[in-house]
């Protein structure tokens, strides 16, 4: 019984490639396993977070909305769950090393933790977090889309409107999964229309 003890279980991968799905899948058999449970997502956008994790093919799981990794503690000590689980993990406030501190403390106090988070931004670069937690973890997922384009298996999440920051909240309008050749071959094609306008600016 409870043979999960302090296990970090990652489940990473580009967007659409069912890390949330995989997450509530876990959480939902630990549950039937007698395992007490919480699960958390952090707040990136007051308008429109709700107390819910929700895949891209809308299954739901309740879910507390945190900012940092200390809101976390604090729900972890009141509660004392045997098993938590942090969804959009990329997003949670705080420092790197506070985050991996408090996720090694949970484990070495027999709480097992399920992360489920992007491992690369929109341009291919890893987001910090997951690349401190992936050699950490017991179990490690690395799941993959559908490449929109081709059909092989996606590689990284393509943003298909032209804003650069980092953190842009979306779905299907506004990212793709895409094979790594169908990315760079996206990117040619958005480098050739940069250069163009650029000539056309510097004509007029
Ligand atoms: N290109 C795609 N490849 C795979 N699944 C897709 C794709 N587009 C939409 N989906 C849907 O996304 C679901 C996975 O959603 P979710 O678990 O929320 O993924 P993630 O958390 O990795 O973004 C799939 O079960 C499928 O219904
Ligand atoms: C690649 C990338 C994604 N995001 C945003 C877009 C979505 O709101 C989430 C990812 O959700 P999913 O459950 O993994 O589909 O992250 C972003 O802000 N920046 C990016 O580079
Ligand atoms: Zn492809």
């Amino acid at each position: 019984m409870h043979q999960y003890k302090g296990k970090l279980i990652v489940h990473t991968g580009s967007m659409f490639s069912g890390k949330t799905s995989s997450l509530e899948k876990d959480m939902k058999r630990f549950v039937i396993a007698g395992y007490s449970t919480l699960a958390f997502k952090p707040t990136v956008d007051t308008r429109y977070d709700s107390n819910e994790i929700k895949t891209h093919d809308n299954t739901i799981l309740q879910a507390i909305l945190v900012d940092t990794v200390d809101d976390i503690v604090r729900y972890v000590e009141d509660d004392t769950p045997s098993v938590i689980g942090i969804d959009e993990v990329q997003f949670l406030g705080g420092k790197i090393e506070d985050i991996v501190k408090s996720i090694k403390g949970f484990l070495n106090n027999d709480i097992t933790v399920i992360i489920a988070g992007l491992d690369m931004d929109f341009e291919g670069e890893p987001f910090e977090i997951v690349k401190e937690l992936m050699p950490l973890s017991d179990y490690l997922y690395k799941h993959h889309a559908v490449c929109v384009n081709c059909g092989t298996d996606a590689w990284v999440s393509h943003r298909k409107i032209g804003t650069k920051e980092r953190v842009v909240i979306g779905a299907t309008r506004e990212y793709e999964p895409l094979c790594r050749r169908c990315f760079l071959k996206e990117k040619e094609i958005e480098d050739d229309i940069v250069n163009k306008n650029q000539v056309e600016f510097d004509i007029k």
